[in-house]
């Protein structure tokens, strides 16, 4: 049995066992010590979707239609030994969606806000993305932002410093490039935020306090980490 922390209540938690389990079926049925929320939010077609499907299977399929709502899906991951099943809230990016899809941020533990870095106009609506999270999400909320399709460097419209200024100016745990087409941090994403979500639900113990550690900076060309090596690290912006 997973353990869902807080902020969800204990009608949420009914909630998200009863379709975790009809939609993910028995595969997903497997022990785990942690249950995790995350919602990934951002612009109409920056590549939401896609981050998730790679985060599900390493791959992703050329064509994505625009999600209609809200979707999720399921994978357990290992994190220092703790087995944490991260349920992950794909929303829709269009505006039409953004009454149903605010609805669900309230119980999310974490939030992924993605832009595309070949597009500044997604990277500039970041701050009304963060704005809703403080409106409709929960205090604690872990914060991760991502600046997608790092494959189209030549097409390059916002620097990593820049969203280096932001994450530290909106209290983010991480700011990372990543590219869904090409498997790329995207394993280091979802790493990254499984463990501070471990820290701060007590799943893992450091000595010092990792919140107040500095903000994690992933750029497009860093070298991939990974479990036991995953450490808080800075960039030279
Ligand atoms: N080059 C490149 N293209 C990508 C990448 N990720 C997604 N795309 C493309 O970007 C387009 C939009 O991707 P989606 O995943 O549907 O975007 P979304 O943010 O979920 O869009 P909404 O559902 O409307 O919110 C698709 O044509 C994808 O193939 C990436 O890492 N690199």
């Amino acid at each position: 049995m997973c353990s869902l922390s807080s902020p969800a209540d204990d009608t949420e938690m009914q909630w998200c066992r009863t379709s975790l389990f009809q939609s993910a079926g028995r595969e997903d049925e497997e022990r785990c010590d942690f249950l995790f929320k995350i919602i990934l939010i951002g612009d109409s077609n920056v590549g939401k979707t896609c981050v998730i499907q790679s985060f599900r299977s390493a791959e992703v399929t050329e064509l994505q239609h625009n999600t209609i709502g809200v979707d999720f899906t399921v994978r357990s991951i290992d994190v220092d030994g703790r087995r944490v099943k991260m349920q992950v809230w794909d929303t829709a990016g269009q505006e039409r969606f953004r009454t149903i899809t605010q609805s669900y941020y309230r119980s999310a533990h974490g939030a992924m806000i993605a832009y595309d870095l070949s597009r500044r106009d997604t990277f500039d609506s970041l701050p009304h993305w963060i704005q809703a999270l403080e409106q409709y999400g929960a205090a604690s909320l872990v914060l991760v932002l991502i600046g997608n399709k790092c494959d189209l460097e030549a097409q390059r419209q916002v620097l990593f410093e820049d969203a280096c200024t932001l994450a530290e100016r909106s209290g983010a745990l991480a700011a990372l490039e990543t590219s869904a087409k090409h498997h790329h941090n995207i394993e280091e994403a979802f790493q990254l935020m499984a463990r501070e979500l471990l820290v701060r639900h007590g799943g893992i113990h450091y000595q010092d306090n990792q919140s107040d550690s500095p903000t994690v900076y992933l750029h497009s060309d860093s070298h991939p980490i990974e479990g036991e090596q995953l450490e808080k690290r800075s960039c030279d912006c």
